[in-house]
C-alpha cells in the first residue's frame, strides 16, 4: 500500500491581478503548506474510492477529484481518502487530494501528467507541497526557499464557501501584484512583508459570510501576530509567537464550535 499526505494549502498572501477572457482570474500568491491535512492510501487494483475521516460526510465518492486525477493518468488503484480537512474551505483540500493521488500513482509507475491545473487551479502547487509563489491561474510556480518556522492556528467556522461566488464578488480585478518576495531571515521579516500584502478575496468572502470577520477578530483576540483568510475562505489562519500560544488559542476557538487546530508548516512530501 502507498500512503501520501495531502497537506492543507495556505495562501499567506493572495492578490488578484486580472482576469482571463475565459473568466478565470490571474493570481499572485505566496503559498505554503501546513502539517495538517488529508491522507491518501493507494492499493493496486480496479479504480475505486472510499472515504473516511471526520469530514467524509461532506463528500461524494462519484464526482471526486481523487477519481478525476486517477483517470487523467489511467491509474488503477483502490483509493482510500481520509478526510481531515473541512470541504470547500480555502485550504485546497480537493486539490491537495488530487495531487496526492497523482504523486502516489507516479510511485506506481504513472508519470505525472501535464496540465494538472485542469483538475483544479491549486493542483500544480499542491503537487510539490512546498512554499511557492503561484501566478497565472495557478499554473505558474516559482519555488521559494524554506520559510521560517511558523506557529499556526487554522480556524474554520463550519460554513462551506463556494469559490466562484467569492471571485464574482470582487470589486476590483486589476490589483497590484505582490511586492518582490525576499528570502525571509526570520518570522519578523515574514510578518513585516505580509503586512504589505493582502488577501483580495477576504472582503467579498466576509460580505458573503460575515462570520469570517468574527473568526479573524477572535484570532487577533487570542494574540495572533497576523490573522488572515486563506484562498476563497472560509478558513482563516493566525500566526502566533510560540507553540504554547497557538495551542491555547486553538483550544479557546474550538469552544465556539469551530474547527480549530494548532499546527506548523509541513515538511516536504517524502519521495519513494
Ligand atoms: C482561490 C484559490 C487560491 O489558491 O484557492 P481555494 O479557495 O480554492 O482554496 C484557488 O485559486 C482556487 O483553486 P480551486 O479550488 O482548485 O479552483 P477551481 O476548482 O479550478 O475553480 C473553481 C472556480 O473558481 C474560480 N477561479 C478559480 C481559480 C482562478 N484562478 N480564477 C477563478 O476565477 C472559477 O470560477 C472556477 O470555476
Ligand atoms: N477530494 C475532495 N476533497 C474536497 N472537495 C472535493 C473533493 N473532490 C471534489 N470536491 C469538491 O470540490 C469543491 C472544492 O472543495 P475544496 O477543494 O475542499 O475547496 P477549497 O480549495 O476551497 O478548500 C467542493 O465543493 C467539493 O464538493
Amino acid at each position: 500500500m502507498i500512503i501520501e499526505a495531502a497537506p492543507a494549502k495556505l495562501n499567506l498572501a493572495l492578490h488578484v491581478t486580472g482576469r482571463r477572457p475565459d473568466g478565470y482570474h490571474l493570481l499572485d500568491s505566496l503559498v505554503c503548506f501546513a502539517a495538517v491535512g488529508d491522507s491518501i492510501a493507494l492499493t493496486p487494483g480496479p479504480l475505486s474510492l472510499s472515504i473516511d475521516g471526520p469530514f467524509a460526510a461532506g463528500l461524494s465518492t462519484d464526482d471526486n477529484l481523487c477519481l478525476r486525477a486517477a483517470r487523467l493518468v489511467g491509474g488503477q488503484a483502490a483509493i482510500r481518502l481520509t478526510k481531515a480537512l473541512p470541504v470547500a474551505s480555502g485550504i485546497g483540500g480537493g486539490s491537495a487530494d488530487a495531487a496526492a493521488v497523482l504523486r502516489g500513482l507516479a510511485r506506481m509507475g504513472h508519470p505525472l501528467p501535464e496540465g494538472t491545473e485542469r483538475l483544479g487551479a491549486d493542483v500544480p502547487v499542491c503537487l510539490a507541497s512546498t512554499p511557492a509563489r503561484m501566478q497565472g491561474v495557478g499554473e505558474v510556480l516559482t519555488p521559494l526557499p524554506a520559510l521560517p518556522p511558523l506557529h499556526l492556528v487554522l480556524v474554520n467556522p463550519g460554513i462551506a464557501v463556494p469559490t466562484p461566488a467569492i471571485f464574482a464578488g470582487l470589486r476590483s480585478r486589476d490589483n497590484p501584484p505582490l511586492p518582490p518576495i525576499p528570502a525571509f531571515a526570520d518570522v519578523d521579516a515574514l510578518l513585516g512583508w505580509l503586512g504589505t500584502t493582502r488577501n483580495d478575496l477576504q472582503p467579498p468572502a466576509i460580505a458573503a459570510a460575515p462570520v469570517i470577520a468574527d473568526v479573524l477578530q477572535a484570532l487577533e483576540g487570542q494574540g495572533a501576530r497576523l490573522a488572515r483568510m486563506s484562498g476563497s475562505g472560509a478558513t482563516c489562519f493566525g500566526i502566533f509567537a510560540d507553540p504554547g500560544a497557538a495551542e491555547r488559542a486553538a483550544a479557546a476557538l474550538a469552544r465556539n464550535g469551530w474547527w480549530a487546530v494548532a499546527t506548523e508548516l509541513a515538511s516536504a512530501p517524502a519521495r519513494g
